[in-house]
Formats: structure tokens, C-alpha cells, sequence
């Protein structure tokens, strides 16, 4: 069934665990995430950029909302696990609305890179109309390095507790994502892979709210030596080890993007496809090996974060 996201992460927040929420930006890799979370009985979050709405709607963003919400509200509705649609990283007023007018189940404002005041007042405003449309809404504070909404932040900023307290107490978004260390992308530490767990713990203290992960992707090294068996370069690629991602949950995360695996997983399946078979040219065959990549770190992702059989 297409449901509002807040159902699932309520639910997670009660039960303490945490739910995948995958970005796509075409219709393979949402039918291998589909096959990965059905077969774990497990609810699930398909999430989507501004770039992957740009993409599929050939840059018209209201033309590509509806192909998302037509794809995926129309499978959610024959199947039996919950399915959420969520617009992340919303920066643009126009696609934010695009998103709600298509019937997005939620969306995320980021205005992390405004000052905390201009952060509150422009979140404030969002999650009024969002709110009126029955669209729950997500947002965040401090930063993550690395590209983040079209803005180059040189370096992580972590959330600020008492801001993150009034952040949410203000605003009443439905679900918070405070910068605890990660970045976007498979390059997210030069050294050992640390998070402030003592912010998120207060964090969740003070907000009581579901709470997001954003730049989560673990970057499976098996998949990156088959991608660079077969010619890519991911060298000094680095991820959130499994035991760290399963530290936050255990401290109150329970939305946890991720992105970059399903790339990795992808690109490796299809680079060692085509290595090894110089005839197949149709594409329902040839992206076969990446899509069940991309399902295997789908049911792993899912076993790590504790998702299965939660419907
Ligand atoms: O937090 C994440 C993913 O983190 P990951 O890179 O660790 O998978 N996300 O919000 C995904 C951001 C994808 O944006 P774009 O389509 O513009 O490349
Ligand atoms: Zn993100």
C-alpha cells in the first residue's frame, strides 16, 4: 500500500530500528529495491532528488514528480508492504510543490545552509503547506560535506543540541536529520569512520522525533573490487561500516538514506555483464546481474538496519 512516510517512521521510532530509504532516479533500480523489501517483508522508502526529478522529467520537475508518483504509487497500491514516495533535498520552492501537487507521500525542505533563523522561518512556512496538503516533512541541520543541495560545504558541521530543540519544537517537522559526521558519496572519511554518537543520543532526547541519517551508504568493498576488476576507480572509497550504522539506530535513527551502495552495486553487476557477454544487447537482459546486485545490498541493508518482516 502508498503510505505517508511518518507511518513508517513512527512505527520504526517506537520499535527502535531503522528503515532503508533508497534513492532512484529511473525504473530499474526501483524494481530491484521493490524485489529486495518484498522478499523481506519490509516497508519501504523510495526517495528521489531534485536531480532525479529533473532527469526523469526531461527538466520539466512537475512532469517528472507524476512519472515517479504514477510508477511507484500505482505498484505500492498491488502490494502488500508499505511504500512511501519522498522528495530528498528539497531546496526549490517550485519542485518542493511539484512534488506535493504529483502526491508525494513527503518531503524534505533543506535549508541547512541558511543561518538557523532563515533555516526555522523557511522550514516553518513548508511544513504549513505541506501539512495542509497531508504531506508529512523532514529537514535538517548542520551540514554535510561534499556537494549537498547544490551547495560545496567545505567541511562538516555538526548539528548544534539545543538548536535541534527548538528546531523541531518551532518548526513540528515530522522527522529531523542532525549532521552527526557522514558525508554524501563513497569518500566519507579520509581515516577511521566516527560519528558524534553523543549528539545523536541527545538529539533524540530532546526532539523525540524520528530521526534521518543522511550520507549512510556503507560502500560495499565487495562490489567496488568487481566494479574495479572491470576497469572503474573507486580507490580510497569509504563508507559507514555496518557496526556503525547499527550503533545509531540503536540510538534513535530510523530513516537512513542511502544512495551511493546502490550505485556501486549497480555499476559493478553491469561492467562484469558486459565484460563477459560481447552479444546481449537487449537491455531487460543486460542489466539483469546489476538490478540483483542492487537487490543483494537492498536485503543487506535492510537484515543491518532491522526492517524485516516489520509490515
Ligand atoms: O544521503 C543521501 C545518500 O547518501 P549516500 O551517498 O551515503 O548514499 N542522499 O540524500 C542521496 C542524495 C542524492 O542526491 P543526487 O541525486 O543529487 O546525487
Ligand atoms: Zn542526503
Amino acid at each position: 500500500a502508498y503510505v505517508d512516510t511518518k507511518d513508517i517512521l513512527d512505527k520504526a521510532s517506537e520499535g527502535y530500528y531503522g528503515v532503508a530509504a533508497f534513492n532512484i532516479n529511473n525504473m530499474e533500480f526501483f524494481h530491484a529495491i521493490l524485489e529486495g523489501a518484498l522478499e523481506k517483508k519490509s516497508p519501504l522508502i523510495i526517495e528521489t532528488s531534485e536531480g532525479a526529478i529533473k532527469y526523469a522529467g526531461m527538466n520539466d520537475p512537475y512532469r517528472g514528480a507524476r512519472f515517479f508518483v504514477n510508477m511507484i504509487k500505482d505498484m505500492a497500491n498491488t502490494v502488500d508492504i508499505p511504500i512511501a514516495l519522498h522528495l530528498d533535498h528539497g531546496n526549490n520552492f517550485d519542485i518542493i510543490m511539484a512534488a506535493i501537487k504529483a502526491g508525494y507521500s513527503s518531503v524534505m525542505i533543506d535549508a541547512s545552509h541558511e543561518v538557523f533563523e532563515e533555516n526555522m522561518r523557511i522550514t516553518k512556512d513548508i511544513v504549513r503547506i505541506a501539512h495542509a496538503a497531508g504531506v508529512s516533512v523532514e529537514a535538517e541541520l548542520g551540514q554535510l560535506s561534499g556537494i549537498e543541495d547544490n551547495v560545496e560545504a567545505a567541511e562538516n558541521v555538526l548539528v548544534n543540541v539545543d538548536e535541534a530543540k527548538e528546531f523541531c519544537e518551532t518548526t513540528e517537522v515530522d522527522f529531523f536529520a542532525p549532521a552527526i559526521g557522514t558525508s554524501h558519496g563513497a569518500f566519507k572519511f579520509k581515516g577511521e569512520a566516527k560519528l558524534d554518537y553523543d549528539r545523536l543520543k541527545k538529539v533524540k532526547e530532546v526532539t523525540g522525533k524520528p530521526l534521518v541519517l543522511h550520507g549512510a551508504s556503507s560502500v560495499v568493498q565487495e562490489y567496488v573490487k568487481i566494479a574495479e576488476e572491470y576497469g572503474a576507480d573507486f580507490g580510497g572509497s569509504k563508507g559507514v561500516p555496518a557496526d556503525v550504522l547499527k550503533q545509531t539506530v540503536e540510538y534513535g535513527i530510523n530513516k537512513v538514506n542511502t544512495d551511493t551502495d546502490l550505485r556501486i552495486a549497480y555499476v559493478a553487476g553491469l561492467r562484469e555483464f558486459l565484460a563477459h557477454d560481447a552479444k546481449q544487447f537487449d537491455p531487460r537482459k543486460y542489466q539483469r546481474k546489476a538490478m540483483d546486485y542492487v537487490k543483494k545490498v537492498v536485503m543487506e541493508r535492510i537484515d543491518i538496519l532491522g526492517s524485516a518482516n516489520k509490515i
